[in-house]
């Protein structure tokens, strides 16, 4: 297991800017002249949904856009299945330095994780040639292996930076996959899918009624209502909802987090927000969190929280993914502001009244 950001306190670093800033991200932060930190890593979109719900259509629709950027693909094909020949097609006609390679054999999680780790590796050495890299995940696959090889893995976590998850739904047939009974202990990879994304596009709304499409809209803000969702038919959106997410900017959490815990608290099993007033301790919150992650690491998709830290001038804004949390300062707490701390779970079967004694046993 690993833990970023409060885990490693004791190690944080004082940027040029402001002395009072303090840099705890999973990487070396460089700065220039100014002071402002430059983050040179390689964007990463990581392209998630279920079988047939439009991943490769939107792909090459991406490919043909005129956004000016150059994309590497990375596509991970389950089992038999050919490469896709469209892709295919499309990557001969291109001019450039488009590249497309493959994961085949197997899914993200297991066999071809050490796959993935070469062809990372790989388009390192050939980072002039491209500006962003894209992955399409197998319909069939639970994105929380990736995200982990993004945020975890420190060489990988060197030169990339999760920019963040997309999701198709495909909405004729979301239902029956989210519905989908699973054995006990097994991962519905639909809802799982729907869980990790910053945003989604709900795809093939020519298939459904208006009626049906807002009934499934409802569905995925009750799995998870911190993903920003666009409707679309051929999955038709613009570049920019794929490749401009900054899903993983913990400067955007704070608001996040804000307008969630105004919406309520603790209505759903799947989503749950804790608010507090007063300053926490530090050590409390770490040794918390280390429990929190062992004991439902597998139950938690994803939390993200902005936290009073005793002794701390500013906001510690920070967001999880699985077993892995990471953050940063935010603003400054204002003279005689109350100082609030509130955390966002995400996840299956979650215990509101728990994590709430939780948060609050780590008051000073
Ligand atoms: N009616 C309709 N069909 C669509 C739409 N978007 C994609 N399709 C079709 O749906 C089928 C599946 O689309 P793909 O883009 O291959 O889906 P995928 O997610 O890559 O599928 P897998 O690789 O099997 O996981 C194709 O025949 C597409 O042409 C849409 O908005 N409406």
């Amino acid at each position: 297991m690993a833990i970023k950001g409060l885990g490693q306190q004791a190690k944080l670093r004082t940027c040029h800017k402001a002395e009072r800033r303090i840099c705890c991200s999973a990487t070396e932060e460089y700065v220039d002249v100014e002071g402002d930190v430059i983050d040179n890593r390689i964007p990463v979109t990581v392209i998630t949904g279920f079988l047939g719900s439009g991943k490769t259509t939107l792909l090459n629709a991406l490919l043909k856009q005129d956004h000016g950027r150059r994309i590497a693909v990375i596509e991970n094909e389950f089992g038999e299945i050919d490469i896709d020949s469209e892709l295919v097609a499309f990557k001969e006609s291109v001019e450039g330095d488009q590249a497309i390679m493959m994961l085949n054999n197997g899914c993200i999680c297991c066999t071809v994780k050490e796959d993935l780790l070469v062809m990372l590796e790989e388009l390192v050495a050939r980072r002039d040639k491209f500006d962003h890299v894209v992955i399409e995940t197998t319909g069939l696959a639970n994105p929380k292996p990736i995200i982990e090889t993004f945020r975890a893995f420190q060489p990988v976590a060197e030169h990339y930076s999760l920019d963040g998850v997309l999701t198709l739904v495909d909405a004729k047939h979301v239902g029956q996959h989210l519905d989908e009974e699973k054995e006990e202990g097994v991962v519905n990879e639909a809802i799982a899918q729907v869980a990790y994304a910053d945003r989604i596009i709900l795809n093939k709304t020519d298939l459904v009624s208006e009626a049906e499409v807002a009934s499934v809209e409802r569905r995925l803000s009750s799995i998870n209502n911190l993903a920003q969702v666009v409707r679309a038919q051929r999955a038709d959106v613009k570049a920019e909802y794929v490749l401009g997410i900054g899903g993983f900017d913990l400067d955007r959490v704070a608001d996040e987090v804000l307008e969630e815990a105004e919406a309520g608290s603790g209505h759903s099993h799947s989503h749950i927000s804790v608010e507090l007033e007063g300053d926490l301790d530090l050590d409390l919150v770490n040794d918390w969190m280390e429990d929190l992650l062992i004991d439902c690491s597998e139950d938690l998709y994803r939390f993200k929280g902005v936290l009073a830290i005793d002794g701390w001038p500013d906001r510690f804004i920070f967001q999880g993914v699985h077993a892995v949390f990471e953050g940063t300062p935010g603003k400054p707490w204002k003279e005689g502001e109350t100082h609030k701390s509130r955390m966002v779970f995400i996840g299956r079967e979650l215990n509101a009244k728990l994590l709430k004694e939780g948060l609050q046993q780590c008051l000073v």
